[in-house]
């Protein structure tokens, strides 16, 4: 099958969503089809968050069509295909989990009445081993770093075992060494099929595995093809730069598409 007939697993149609008085997307299409890895690009409040939050149900759709595994969302139930993992906050509350509760909070999808069985037990712990935190199973998440915290969300949206990953900004804090499993990880997840769009900043080293770029400015989709060649936010079009040791007056190059 052609790229072009394969299933659409996400598909938004003109959608158009407000948050509080203001029209965050403009009517935007966006188009994942099975097996792809794209990413979603924009400036700060160019509406990436918002784009993923309307396709999971966060967001209610003031116009136009969102589908998911070509179900309209407001009748999508099968929660279980899709793996979600949030943009990270810092905020910290409650009492602690440990890492097994969090990730194992990812399986109750696939269980009947939220009962934990062998096999949700081993998906859960294959989870842990493929973000490698498998030694830190027993911790309270309290104690992690910001990446290993972020492994730890990762690890909760694959225990379900998801068709399709959602990620928003997976590598935002994140140190090097984090950066470089989570990259990893996400290879092996797309190369067992998984369909996957990941909300970016820059590229970085999640570049080689993308399939498509799809860059918002404004609320409105200004680009939808291929990534942007070189590696990080330098290489995005639009993106403003003065290198240091150019001179003064080098004028920085606008194509427009980041910047807002
Ligand atoms: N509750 C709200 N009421 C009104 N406006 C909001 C609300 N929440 C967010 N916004 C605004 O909506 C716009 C889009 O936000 P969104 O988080 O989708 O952008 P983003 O592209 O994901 O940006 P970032 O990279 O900063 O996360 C922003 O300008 C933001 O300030």
């Amino acid at each position: 099958m052609s790229e072009g007939t394969k299933e659409a697993v996400i598909s938004l149609r003109g959608v158009r969503a407000d948050l509080g008085a203001r029209t965050v997307l403009r009517g935007i299409d966006l188009t994942v089809r099975r097996g792809e890895v794209v990413a979603l690009l924009g400036a700060n409040g160019s509406g990436k968050s918002t784009a993923v939050r309307t396709l999971i149900g966060q967001v209610p759709v003031a116009a136009g069509e969102a589908a998911l595994f070509g179900v309209p969302r407001a009748r999508f139930r099968d929660w279980a295909r899709v793996g979600y993992v949030p943009q990270r906050t810092t905020a910290a509350g409650g009492v602690p989990a440990t890492v097994t509760e969090v990730v194992s909070s990812g399986r109750l999808s696939r269980t009947r009445l939220g009962l934990l069985r062998k096999a949700d037990h081993a998906a859960v712990a294959r989870a842990l081993e493929l973000v490698g935190m498998a030694d830190r199973a027993k911790d309270s998440v309290d104690a992690l770093s910001g990446g290993q915290h972020q492994r730890v969300l990762i690890a909760r949206a694959l225990a379900s075992e998801p068709e399709l990953l959602i990620m928003d900004e997976p590598m935002a804090g994140v140190d090097l060494a984090s950066q470089e499993i989570l990259a990893h990880t996400l290879r092996t997840q797309v190369e067992a099929g998984t369909t996957v769009l990941l909300v970016l900043h820059e590229l970085g080293p999640l570049e080689p595995l993308i399939d498509r770029a799809v860059v918002l400015r404004d609320g409105c989709v200004v680009h939808d093809g291929p990534p942007p060649k070189a590696v990080g936010q330098h290489a995005l079009p639009g993106h403003d730069h003065v290198h240091p040791h150019e001179p003064a007056d080098t004028a920085p190059m606008r194509t427009g598409l980041l910047s807002r």
